[in-house]
């Protein structure tokens, strides 16, 4: 007997085919009411008359029809009436939904304005509150119910070519810490900048939640939590459990890019490590923000008319984010000429007790950026070195915060920074804004307005002393998208460290080329930087010998930039045409 199962693509509701003219359309597997219930269907009052009486979809939309154009200006003068960042945010999910090219088309017509609301810092309080404004199923969640049964779950999901996936599993959100199942809300947000920043369509996007529990009593004890109620799997069952998921998603999507997404310290570079070469799958926390804490240090160092070799570098916070910053700059300052001893020389990283020493108790995962205390050339009194001594003794010149301790730059230590040198680079990083080290207007105010500085939630832009200081966004948002669509593209079987750190040079690059006075691009530009990310991205693959897209190695430069766009996903909506009887294509 045939299932339907067997006929039909697995759980996919509809096909895109192309006329014999090579154009796209829209073959749709459901009819009728369906149609305005599948997010990645529905099209609202856009449905065209003849689509309404080909599909059964005659009487039960309004009279008019109208544009995708139209819809976008009817929603946006919805959505500014909303006043609550997190009633925005809602507005948008449910939008998100509702209709998924409308949610795009919207966010792509408003991305500096919408992003910190699908993104940090509102997405924070949405992963925050995600067991209450919790409505309908998106994406796939993983929980210790049902990962035994890990490939019928992953069968579940209505779609058939997923190539990116952002799995969390909760441990580490932004600075915010363990947040259980309401993690699921980062992979989302994550995945919309894929779309809108990253060109990747959305049908290809799977956010993942890895709902192995929460150490959080208060959401243990919660009747309205909704993930599962128990703490969290440690040591080999963690592990059994990840793999569990790592293997049934290599059957159901061969292709899928994995980004893992803020798991707390040892845990994150664990994943990393057991799984990169087993699926193509990078650690945003630790490569994503190390490659855009490099291109924005990069683009302050060409303001200053230095060079990176030349800088001693303190990094505040040694959780993924920290050590994986720590080793970006590694591999800079050596691309710079340096030693790799020269450059650890150079980094001096802080965790929660103070300066890392190699005759402290360290975890692994910090043990390499550990400095040696006998040969310190700065004291080291019989107690950990603070950030302000540290600062001072090695003679600072730039400051990274990754802590998510908000205030741990005081004016003293931006003052300390700035004894070094007369333009001091200080980076407060922590996420979302509540969590940021410093306020940037502090930070150019203890200065004098000499600092340069860069964030990693939006800050506006500080006025004073009549000049106006643009705070650039140092946020994994301007490499992930374009690192993991390069990946994408290239069908790369691995995504290695080198074309991980091409992406932090294609971004410095293009910041210095595009918007040569900044640290980072505008957020309105996320698209055309991720754009030459990816294009960077593909070439490294191709010298790294891990790309498996055929004919990519035969174009130049500029032509691998055009494939790039040309793959582009826009928000618009295709026409659909029922599929004939005999299963032709019309
Ligand atoms: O999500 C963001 O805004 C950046 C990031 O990865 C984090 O802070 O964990
Ligand atoms: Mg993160």
């Amino acid at each position: 007997m045939t299932t339907t199962e067997d006929r039909l693509p697995l759980t996919a509701h509809y096909d895109v085919r192309r006329d014999a003219a090579g154009h796209r359309y829209l073959e749709p597997f459901v009819r009728g009411f369906d149609l305005t219930r599948i997010p990645l269907l529905n099209k609202g009052t856009a449905f065209t008359e003849e689509e309404r009486e080909a599909l059964g979809l005659d009487g039960l939309i309004a009279p008019q029809v109208d544009s995708l154009e139209t819809l976008v200006d009817r929603l946006y003068r919805d959505y500014v009436r909303v006043q609550e960042p997190l009633d925005k945010h809602v507005f948008l999910r449910d939008l998100q939904d509702r209709n998924e090219v409308l949610f795009y088309a919207l966010l792509a017509a408003h991305v500096e304005e919408m992003l910190p609301v699908v993104y940090t810092p509102t997405v924070g309080l949405a992963v925050q509150q995600f067991s209450r404004i919790y409505r309908v199923p998106r994406g796939l969640v993983l929980s210790t119910r049902d990962i035994d049964r890990a490939e019928g779950t992953l069968a579940n999901v209505p779609l058939n070519d997923v190539r990116i996936i952002v799995a969390t599993d909760s441990s580490a959100i932004l600075g915010i810490g363990d947040q259980g199942f309401g993690g699921l809300g980062i992979s989302i947000g994550k995945l919309s900048l894929y779309v809108v920043a990253g060109g990747v369509g959305p049908d290809k996007t799977l956010p993942v939640e890895l709902d192995v529990g929460t150490n959080r009593q208060d959401l243990i004890d919660d009747p309205d939590y909704l993930g599962v109620h128990h703490r969290r799997l440690t040591g080999d069952e963690y592990l059994a459990f990840v793999d569990r998921f790592v293997e049934a998603t290599r059957r159901r999507y061969p292709k899928a890019i994995i980004q893992w997404e803020d798991f707390s310290r040892d845990a994150a570079f664990t994943v990393l490590e057991r799984y990169r070469k087993v699926v193509p799958s990078f650690n945003d926390d630790i490569q994503g923000t190390g490659a855009v804490v490099l291109a924005g240090l990069l683009n302050a160092c060409r303001l200053k008319g230095e060079r990176l070799r030349d800088q001693r570098i303190v990094v505040h916070g040694a959780g993924a984010g920290g050590i994986g910053v720590t080793d970006a700059l590694r591999r800079g300052l050596m691309r710079d000429g340096l030693s790799d001893e020269e450059a650890r020389a150079r980094l001096f990283v802080l965790d929660q007790t103070g300066l890392l020493l190699r005759d402290r108790e360290l975890d692994g995962y910090k043990r390499p950026y550990a400095h040696d205390s006998a040969t310190l050339d700065f004291t080291y009194a019989d107690r950990a070195l603070g950030l302000l001594e540290t600062v001072q003794g090695a003679g600072a010149t730039i400051l990274v915060g990754l802590s998510g301790v908000a205030g741990a730059f005081g004016e003293d230590v931006v003052r300390a920074v700035q004894a070094n040198t007369r333009q001091p680079i200080v980076f407060p990083l922590s996420n979302p804004t509540a969590h940021c080290e410093a306020l940037p207007e502090d930070v150019l105010r203890w200065t004098n307005g000499e600092a340069l500085v860069a964030t990693g939630s939006p800050f506006h832009p500080v006025e004073l002393g009549g000049r106006t200081h643009p705070i650039g966004q140092g946020n994994n948002a301007f490499i992930f998208p374009g690192l993991g669509f390069g990946a994408i593209l290239a069908g790369a079987r691995e995504i290695t460290d080198e074309m991980v750190l091409e992406a932090a040079y294609a971004l410095a690059d293009y910041t210095g080329r595009e918007h040569p006075e900044r640290l980072y691009p505008p957020v309105a530009d996320l698209p055309g930087a991720s754009v030459e990310v990816a294009a960077r991205v593909i070439r490294q693959a191709l010298r790294d010998g891990v790309a498996q897209e055929p004919g990519l190695g035969e174009l130049d430069d500029p032509a691998l930039t055009e494939r790039v766009r040309a793959k582009f996903w826009r928000p618009k909506y295709l026409p659909f045409r029922a599929p004939r009887a005999d299963g032709a294509r019309s």
